[in-house]
């Protein structure tokens, strides 16, 4: 079972470490929150979560880049024709989701962080596959909404009291691994307070 728990703290970590690699990204979550929350230090409310615009559009981004599951397999039921080539019933296919989310024709200069590409203008064309990190179709992740406000109540727990900057950067950070998609050493980070 790794559905439930590594999938989502390894995308917070990877949304931390995006952050603290994206000053300019990150200072548009501290308005963010600032907007919201103020100078209240009362804890997150569902009121509060559908505003956090922003954050979702970085966790959207994050697991674009570093989708939690970079690979999924399905079995083929029937024969398929893909193009000129014809897949037999019974082959083991992988969907590549991280590879998918770096197709360059459909995410231009695939490997820049930006979280506008979730505006709505900017979705509003873009294939329904294009972007699949909790996969898609009848066996889709059955916590993906979960994850998401999961995600969201803890980074901005986090982010209302600190700024964050990563130590190793996107080219520098080692990781891999084959069902999580997780770094492969620790993920240093300094955490420097708000106030
Ligand atoms: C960022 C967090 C998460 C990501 C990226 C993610 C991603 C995925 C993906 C890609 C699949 C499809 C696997 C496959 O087809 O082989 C899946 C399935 C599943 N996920 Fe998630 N997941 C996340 C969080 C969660 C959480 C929080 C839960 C439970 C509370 C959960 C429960 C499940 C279950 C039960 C399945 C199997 C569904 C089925 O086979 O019908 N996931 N997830």
């Amino acid at each position: 079972m790794f559905e439930g728990h590594d999938t989502t703290a390894v995308a917070i970590t990877w949304a931390l470490f995006l952050l603290g690699n994206n000053p300019e990204h990150q200072e548009k979550v501290h308005e963010e929150l600032e907007e919201v929350f103020g100078n209240s230090d009362a804890p997150i409310t569902v009121k509060d979560l559908p505003q956090l615009k922003y954050l979702d559009r970085v966790i959207k981004e994050t697991l674009r880049l570093f989708p939690s599951v970079p690979l999924i397999m399905r079995q083929l039921t029937e024969e398929v024709k893909l193009d000129n080539y014809t897949l037999p019933k019974g082959a083991l296919v992988t969907i590549a989701i991280q590879l998918a989310h770096q197709n360059p024709e459909v995410w231009p200069d695939p490997l820049k962080f930006d979280p506008d590409r979730f505006l709505p203008e900017n979705s509003k064309l873009r294939n329904p596959y294009a972007y699949v990190p909790f996969s898609a179709g009848p066996r889709n992740c059955i916590g993906q909404r979960f994850a998401q406000l999961e995600e969201k109540i803890v980074l901005s727990a986090i982010l209302r009291k600190w700024r964050v900057k990563s130590v190793k950067t996107f080219d520098t950070i080692k990781y891999g691994g084959s069902v999580i998609l997780r770094p492969s050493e620790s993920v240093l980070m300094y955490l420097i307070p708000k106030n």
